[in-house]
């Protein structure tokens, strides 16, 4: 059964997308079958993997309207192993049009229960918010990835994004677990970076796991996306390549306890 991992922070611009199409490449590189799912309207993993938005007939809204199943819209990526569930501007108007719909937090878990056995990895890209494509993403997820900007208001909103996985917790999802924070975006230069790596570190101490491998700000990584390339293919020796295939063995390593109880009722 394959592992979902939501990535998740209603902050914008913190590195999402970018570390759900850069975790997604190096784990099918590693020899994994893996499903990236766009959850964002903006569709930046979409072109991320190379994908022209353009050419779609189908997307995730679809799949969330439960207008087409979800193996009528995943698209194999130039990498062996990777796939990609796709979004467009479309995707937009499904968190408005589910608003009175039946089910409407558990659209995504459903469609992804015939693809699940498919895929080692199943990871989640989400919007800046938390409304119903976050929680989509969250109640379909054995645990949330939160990615983290190395910047000055860095822990502004955390807390709130903490309430938020709780509540999915206590009524959508009790499996649900935060699988790890990842620090983005850090720049050697400055202390301040530092001092936010120094602050994550110990407001999530004893409760949460932030990932040892630390996402330096790197101008690869900014440019992998305008040529529709993960960083593994567009520049697999910068120092952003090196940090996303360590964070990528990371993850694969370190299996939360949740996650690791409900793949084997599954199983069973
Ligand atoms: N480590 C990095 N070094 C340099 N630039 C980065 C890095 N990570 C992300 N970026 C750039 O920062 C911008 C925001 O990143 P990204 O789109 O991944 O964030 P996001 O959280 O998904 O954004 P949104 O909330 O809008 O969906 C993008 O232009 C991206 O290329």
């Amino acid at each position: 059964m394959g592992r979902v991992i939501a990535i998740v922070n209603q902050k914008g611009g913190v590195g999402k997308s970018t570390t759900a199409v850069n975790l997604a490449a190096y784990m099918a590189l590693a020899g994994r079958k893996v499903l990236l799912v766009d959850g964002d309207p903006q569709g930046n993993a979409t072109t991320g993997v190379g994908v022209n938005k353009r050419e779609l007939e189908g997307c995730v809204y679809h799949v969330l309207m439960n207008e087409r199943p979800m193996e009528a819209v995943i698209r194999a990526t130039e990498i062996a192993g990777l796939d990609l569930a796709p979004a467009t501007i479309d995707l937009a108007g499904a968190e408005i049009e589910l608003v009175s719909a039946l089910s409407r937090e558990f659209r995504l878990k459903r469609a992804l229960e015939p693809v699940r056995s498919v895929y080692d990895y199943i990871l989640v890209d989400s919007p800046p918010s938390l409304g119903l494509l976050t929680l989509n993403g969250l109640a379909a997820a054995d645990e949330a990835l939160v990615p983290i900007q190395c910047e000055f208001y860095a822990l502004e909103g955390l807390s709130q994004l903490m309430r938020t996985i709780e509540m999915v917790r206590e009524h959508l999802n009790p499996d649900l677990v935060v699988g790890g924070v990842v620090l983005t975006m850090y720049d050697a230069r400055t202390n301040l970076s530092q001092q936010v790596v120094d602050d994550v570190r110990s407001f999530f101490a004893g409760k949460v796991r932030v990932f040892e491998t630390v996402i330096p700000r790197n101008v690869r990584l900014t440019e992998a996306p305008s040529h529709g390339k993960p960083i593994a293919l567009y520049d697999p020796g910068c120092r952003g390549a090196e940090a996303y295939r360590e964070l990528a063995e990371e993850v694969m390593r370190y299996e939360p306890a949740g996650a690791r109880q409900r793949a084997a009722g599954a199983d069973s």
